[in-house]
């Protein structure tokens, strides 16, 4: 986002929690801007009734144990929340917020434009004007993949992976599978088969991960992984850079098991400049802007404002977990 366009979004929250503060509540808005280190966090958080959280540090026992006795709910303004110790907050009697389904639209938007990107050799083809190595002859240079007719495979059918899933059925695509703990009732309108993560991975040459990070989902994408996939396929990542063990992925890349990598999340984030993947030109990459479009930040400002007013006021909240 532009300066404004975040200033809108910031702009809006705050709005809603002048609402709040009129309630008389004490709440932590987190990041201010300028972005703050870990250390002012934990400073500011003490003694607040709520926390609204827009950044990706790690909200723990160490955070709330500063946070103390007061604090009744935790806000937070994004879908995933790996950096959020819920059973942390169960244990504690502390209520808990986020902002699913709004931004839906958004990712399956950035999903479809990194299997385009990787399919066609977006990033490689940039090179080889940059580079002056554009061929004129040969009617095989630069040859692509086609979403037409493939299968794709969508690693985790929730919300988002279905919002994918009826985007790329209009690119005719061939086949649609997905991996998860169980069949989902709106695969059948779909036409979406449910398969193993193994059968997934042996028969897809689209992969897209949109699942959650956990402890099952932690570097699923691994070197045996890779060794499965198709030699075509290409991996598509919209969910978390720690469902993928990044060094595989750069061997994968490298060795030309698979034939590209579409990601919008990395390991860390923001990634260093020296990372092998910014080398790799069949990789595409884009700064973790899945959900950045004004509308849909601002929705989840909005929800998350929501949540945690809710949340102070003891009325049920539109999007707890
Ligand atoms: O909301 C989230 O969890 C996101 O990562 C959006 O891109």
């Amino acid at each position: 986002m532009t300066k404004g366009e975040s200033d809108l979004s910031f702009s809006l929250c705050h709005q809603y929690l002048a609402f709040s503060s009129f309630l008389r509540y004490d709440v932590y808005v987190c990041p201010e801007l300028p972005y703050p280190t870990r250390e002012q966090i934990l400073d500011k958080i003490s003694g607040v009734d709520g926390v609204y959280w827009c950044c990706k540090e790690k909200v723990d026992k160490e955070m709330l144990d500063k946070a103390g006795q007061n604090l009744k709910v935790v806000s937070t303004m994004s879908a995933g929340f790996d950096h959020i110790d819920v059973q942390e907050l169960k244990k504690r009697g502390i209520k808990f917020g986020h902002t699913p389904n709004v931004l839906n639209s958004a990712v399956a938007e950035i999903a479809v434009l990194l299997c385009l990107a990787t399919a066609r050799r977006l990033h490689e083809g940039r090179l080889k004007i940059e580079t002056n190595t554009w061929e004129i002859s040969g009617p095989q240079w630069f040859m692509g993949q086609d979403i037409q007719g493939s299968t794709v495979g969508i690693v985790g059918f929730g919300g988002i992976g279905q919002a994918i899933a009826k985007r790329l059925i209009a690119f005719d695509v061939g086949q649609l599978i997905y991996s998860g703990h169980s069949p989902k009732p709106q695969a059948k309108e779909l036409g979406a088969e449910f398969v193993s993560f193994d059968e997934l991975l042996k028969r897809s040459d689209f992969v897209i991960i949109v699942c959650p990070l956990n402890e099952e989902t932690k570097e699923m994408f691994n070197e045996a992984a890779f060794n499965k996939m198709k030699p075509n396929a290409i991996l598509v990542n919209v969910a978390r850079g720690g469902i993928v063990d990044q060094p595989a992925l750069i061997e994968a890349l490298k060795q030309g098991k698979i034939f590209g990598a579409g990601l919008d999340v990395m390991t860390p984030e923001p990634l260093p400049t020296d990372s092998p993947l910014l080398s790799l030109p069949n990789c595409v990459l884009l700064p973790h802007v899945g959900s950045a479009t004004i509308k849909t930040r601002t929705a989840m400002a909005i929800l998350a404002a929501e949540n945690l007013i809710a949340g102070l006021e003891g009325t049920p909240m539109p999007a707890p977990f």
